[in-house]
């Protein structure tokens, strides 16, 4: 509860990659300035370490949560070099404890409630030792969820690999899942990463309450489904609480070094900017970004790119890589001679952009995003409506929901990691957005949006209530 109990020490554990790192630090700050908590974020570093000193360092000025970060462990040994991204996490998120243990036990003043992000379910039994509330937190949405800890169930209903089913997967209460849509973990049973993400459905529930980073109006269905003891809520127990969007405010980056893209972006007429970003590690192969190149020149609208170096594909079918090599290899990717005619109409950017910050500049009309939840947050909060290019992890099912169930998204026929997506349909997804009145319409709702989400965060809005109940 506000301002009950200024000796409340709240301890959270971030997992490594800046889609948990980012939320993590943003619910830190609200424990400190709605519940007057004291904060500790321990924080397990990845290699976007670059990157990530950036968003501590400029997420935490002023200092309101102490963020310590721990060494990463050497999994070398115990994973292997092609091991699917979860598996290395999670094993990560394993190693780590005897250092995150001595590390609590080292602090100054003793944790009063224990919060991990989904990956950190296994540290959840240290609060048992200081006898302190646990709780994990979701920074996805509460159908990601649902389907998470549902996936026990499955595992035992459903006999062959998930994205071989007939039937759309059932989850009491909530949308169905499309098998195409499974999260990458499901794709295939027989991989390390599959095991890994079943046990962290089970862990999920040793907490006592889920925080998510969702809102009760952007989810009721779901949110009553997880709380109905005849459909999830049997399988929950514990209380849910919606506390997003959990997203990075305005201006908590330095973008004076992009002086030059706010400069153009200054002079572009109102919401004509397409910005095209693949979160902090999604990749397109080299084939797709020519073809993307092309869908954007043919297009005729304005644009910035992020661009990345393209992706080899890896086993499961996926685009991910944290890797990045120089600005120009990079640019050598691009169709011979786009840079030159596309320069009176777009921008591209090397690596990494000051994404919040451009989202909420006047000029932009539409993102081309991976649909990582965070950006799928931030497209919201700025009212702007997308084109959902999912690559990985759970994005499938975040552009099912934004394209069919909010309806603020348009897509292409085919996923993009199942095949290449040809100019022709980019231009036309593009221009859709951008210019007819399909985009017109999703502009209006996902301003509609943003305005519940701004409800949720005023003060005794639902989120603002979850977290000071949760906490209480
Ligand atoms: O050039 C960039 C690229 C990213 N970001 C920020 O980095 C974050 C990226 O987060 P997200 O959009 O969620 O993408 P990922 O980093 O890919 O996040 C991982 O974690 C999310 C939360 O669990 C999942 O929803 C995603 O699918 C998963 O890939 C966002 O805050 C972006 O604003 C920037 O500021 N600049």
């Amino acid at each position: 509860m506000e301002g009950r109990n200024a000796k409340a020490h709240a301890v959270l554990l971030s997992s490594p990659g800046l889609g948990h790192l980012i939320p993590v630090l943003e619910l830190g700050k609200r424990l400190v300035t709605v519940n007057n908590f004291k904060v500790t974020i321990f924080v397990v570093s990845s290699l976007t370490a670059a990157a990530e000193s950036q968003v501590l360092q400029s997420s935490m000025s002023p200092e309101l949560c102490e963020v310590i970060r721990l060494p990463p462990a050497n999994i070398s040994d115990l994973v292997d070099a092609d091991a699917a991204v979860v598996t290395r996490i999670a094993v990560l998120m394993r190693e780590i404890r005897p250092a995150l243990s001595s590390a609590i036990s080292a602090l100054k003043y003793p944790p009063t409630v224990l919060i991990v992000d989904l990956f950190g379910t296994e540290s959840l039994g240290f609060a048992d030792d200081f006898k302190i509330p646990k709780f994990v937190f979701i920074p996805s949405h509460a159908w990601f969820l649902a389907l998470t800890i549902y996936l026990p169930r499955l595992d035992e209903v459903v006999k062959g690999e998930y994205v071989d089913e007939k039937e759309a997967l059932f989850i009491p209460g909530c949308r169905p899942v499309q098998p195409e849509d499974v999260v990458d973990p499901m794709m295939c049973r027989s991989d390390q990463q599959y095991a890994e993400y079943v046990h962290m459905g089970m862990n999920i529930l040793m907490a006592d309450g889920i925080l998510v980073s969702t809102w009760e109006e952007l989810e009721p269905e779901t949110l009553a489904a997880l709380r109905d003891n005849k459909l999830l809520g049997r399988i929950s127990k514990v209380p849910i609480y919606p506390v997003g969007p959990m997203i990075r405010p305005i201006g908590a980056v330095d973008h004076s070094s992009k002086k030059l893209l706010f400069d153009w972006l200054d002079k572009q007429p109102s919401v004509s900017v397409l910005f095209v970003s693949f979160g902090s590690g999604g990749m397109l192969s080299n084939e797709q970004m020519r073809e993307l190149a092309w869908g954007l020149e043919l297009s005729r609208q304005r644009f910035i790119w992020v661009v990345r170096t393209p992706a080899v594909k890896s086993g499961d079918g996926s685009f991910f890589s944290v890797g990045s090599g120089s600005s120009n290899d990079k640019l050598s990717f691009l169709p011979e001679g786009f840079l030159g005619r596309t320069q009176n109409l777009g921008l591209v950017v090397s690596d990494w952009a000051p994404q919040v910050e451009i989202l909420s500049h006047p000029s932009v009309g539409g993102f081309f995003s991976h649909c990582g939840w965070n950006s799928t947050l931030e497209s919201i909060m700025n009212g702007v409506p997308m084109i959902a290019w999912p690559l990985y992890a759970e994005q499938k099912l975040n552009a099912t929901m934004l394209a069919e169930g909010l309806r603020i998204a348009v897509r292409s026929k085919i996923l993009p990691s199942k095949g290449i997506v040809g100019r022709e349909e980019i231009k036309m997804l593009v221009r859709k957005i951008m210019v007819d009145d399909e985009g017109r319409a999703m502009r209006a709702r996902v301003k509609e949006l943003k305005l519940s989400a701004e409800r949720a965060w005023t003060r005794n809005g639902s989120s603002w209530k979850a977290l000071a109940q949760a906490m209480c």
